[in-house]
């Protein structure tokens, strides 16, 4: 453990993601292709006894990064420390973390296009030849003392690959591009995590979580545990009438809009007459994170059809109109 900077994740990790995470790439659901080719990467690796090429995992929120992350560890048979770039804020925080890493051990980085600019220079070297430069002393005194690193494998993840700089991106061997998952494929996932919640959901309940989930494991397994709290409480069937009486309860519509999504869109088509309207204004009329609209927010209304971006700013389109129940302007 390297104080705040690192946690060491204990296998039986706790909570309600932790025990629905699949532990092996067997038991990831969907994503075919991320799959085949991890697999292939690991077991060459393992054949020839080495560790593998570092690991870039590139996609939005809730696809599964960390996920992999502990999977890539799991199936390899190696402890995993975990930081994020937010926690490298100086080159010296990412020395602590990578001298403290036991050979063949993954280090997985959340995040990773946020780490301080000295650090990023720093894990140029350390991911290419396992070494790092500290340095001791200051100005003229100062000194270079070379400090060789344990062998080991470098998972990052970005929501935002775009801005990794190319310096970093060429040096991880592979990078897996998480889409997001098609109905058939969530439906896989909320069936397994059904099962290990001992909650008998009925097949239409399933159908109906997954297209409201917006492509993303983390929100259909949330809706799943928000389904069984309603069941649970009015002693309900749990069956597809139980799942819409419990998402409308929770502001969930039946394309999977929430609270914060239909404010983006009302703001774009109310008080910007369908826009177009810039990120930071939308962010502010709203009052979230330009990061969140931009990350979850956008891509969704996007992937939906209900919103298009234009080089002046981001428009509602017809569709996004209509789902608010107004009629879109003549073109
Ligand atoms: N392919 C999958 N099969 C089954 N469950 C999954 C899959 N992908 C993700 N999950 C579940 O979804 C939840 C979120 O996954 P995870 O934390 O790995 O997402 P993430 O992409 O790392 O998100 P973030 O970048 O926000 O941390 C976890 O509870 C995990 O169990």
């Amino acid at each position: 453990m390297t104080g705040e900077l690192s946690a060491q994740v204990a296998p039986a990790e706790l909570g309600y993601e932790g025990a629905l995470r699949p532990a092996t790439l067997a038991e990831f659901v969907g994503q075919e292709k991320v799959r085949e080719q991890m697999g292939l990467l690991l077991g060459a690796a393992q054949i020839e006894g080495r560790t593998p090429d570092h690991i870039l995992l590139a996609g939005p929120p809730g696809l599964g990064k960390t996920t992999l992350s502990m999977i890539v560890a799991a199936e390899l048979g190696v402890p995993i420390q975990q930081t994020s770039g937010p926690a490298i804020q100086h080159a010296g925080d990412l020395a602590a973390v990578l001298s403290s890493l036991v050979p063949g051990e993954v280090l997985f980085i959340d995040e990773i296009h946020r780490m301080a600019r000295s650090a990023e220079e720093m894990l140029y070297l350390a991911m290419e030849d396992f070494k790092v430069d500290i340095m001791v002393g200051k100005g003229a005194g100062a000194t270079s003392v070379p400090l060789e690193l344990s062998p080991f494998t470098l998972v990052g993840a970005t929501t935002r690959a775009g801005l990794l700089p190319n310096p970093l991106r060429d040096r991880f061997g592979f990078t897996a591009h998480l889409e997001y998952y098609a109905n058939a494929e969530l439906e896989g996932v909320l069936r397994r995590a059904a099962g290990l919640l001992d909650f008998p959901l009925e097949q239409a309940g399933i159908a109906e979580i997954a297209g409201r989930s917006r492509g993303t494991p983390r929100i259909a397994n949330r809706l799943l545990r928000r389904v069984r709290d309603y069941t649970l409480v009015h002693n309900t069937a749990p069956d597809a009438e139980s799942v819409n009486a419990a998402l409308s309860l929770y502001d969930v519509d039946e394309h999977g809009l929430d609270r914060l999504d239909r404010e983006v869109l009302r703001i774009i088509v109310d008080r910007f007459a369908g826009g177009p309207v810039g990120l930071s204004t939308l962010a502010a009329s709203v009052g979230e994170e330009a990061e969140t609209i931009e990350a979850v927010v956008e891509p969704f209304l996007m992937r939906a059809g209900l919103i298009a971006r234009s080089p002046r700013g981001r428009i509602a389109t017809s569709l996004g109109w209509s789902h608010l129940g107004r009629t879109p302007p003549p073109m």
